[in-house]
């Protein structure tokens, strides 16, 4: 579904990203980690338009991604959801989901609103002001609900889990797997939390000095001796 071919993304001097290829399937999760400025954020900005690669094609399905619009990306099926949640002031939890999918999928389906609702237990505030009456693990439920609105088949969730604590993470964590399942999205997640990532990531690659420099189960790449000194501050090389 998803196919990185050798993404490069600099920042002037700065490499972000260095030479990543994989490829995810259809209903596939996979996990997106390493240390601080790995260059998670960047893959998924060039996975999501929000970044150009400097080198290297993204392709999704049969579309070539590499010059088109986030706007477009969301029509074909690829979803987002930030770490830091982005209501829509002013507009009510039922508004801001049906905003989302007018934008990712140019119509509105009450049906499946509803069905959002109910999967992220925010049907009891749906006429509420969302950028006031919910708690930060509602909000970040919504935030999830707006990215599924769009009706993605493809959900980047960019550390959605932080701040929240470990029986919520757990809560939330069921929440999306359920949302997988009902909707048919495969997800790629960044999360620092590795318990989490093993836990619900049959797969997961590492990047470090924007290189990635394992993919695997989460036994086999947490167990890698390259992966491990690149989290307690050695050289990748
Ligand atoms: N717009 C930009 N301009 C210049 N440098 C950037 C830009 N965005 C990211 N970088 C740099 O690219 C590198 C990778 O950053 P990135 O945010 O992708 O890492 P990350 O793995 O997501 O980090 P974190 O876990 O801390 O969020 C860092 O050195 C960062 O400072």
């Amino acid at each position: 579904m998803l196919k990185l071919d050798r993404i490069t993304v600099a920042f002037g001097g700065l490499v972000a990203v260095s030479d990543v290829s994989f490829e995810l399937a259809e209903h596939e999760v996979m996990g997106l980690v390493g240390p601080n400025g790995a260059g998670k954020t960047t893959l998924f900005n060039a996975i999501s338009g929000l970044v150009r690669p400097t080198t290297g094609k993204v392709r999704f399905f049969d579309h070539d991604l590499t010059n088109l619009p986030v706007h477009q990306r969301a029509r074909i099926g690829i979803g987002r959801a930030f770490q830091v949640p982005q209501p829509m002031h002013e507009l009510t939890v039922r508004e801001n989901l049906l905003v989302a999918q007018r934008f990712g999928t140019g119509r509105i389906d009450p049906h499946r609103i509803d069905e959002i609702l109910d999967i992220t237990g925010l049907g009891h505030k749906a006429q509420m002001d969302a950028a006031t009456s919910l708690a930060l693990t509602e909000q970040k439920a919504l935030e999830v609900g707006k990215a599924l609105a769009t009706e993605p088949k493809l959900l980047l969730l960019d550390e959605v889990l932080a701040g929240i604590e470990t029986a919520g993470k757990r809560a939330f964590m069921r929440t999306l797997d359920d949302a997988r399942r009902r909707f048919g999205v495969a997800l790629l997640m960044v999360e620092h939390d590795i318990e989490t990532i093993s836990n619900t990531c049959p797969r997961v690659i590492v990047l470090n000095f924007g290189k990635a420099i394992a993919d695997g189960s989460p036994d086999e790449v947490f167990r890698n001796p390259e992966v491990i000194r690149s989290y307690t501050g050695g050289e990748a090389h």
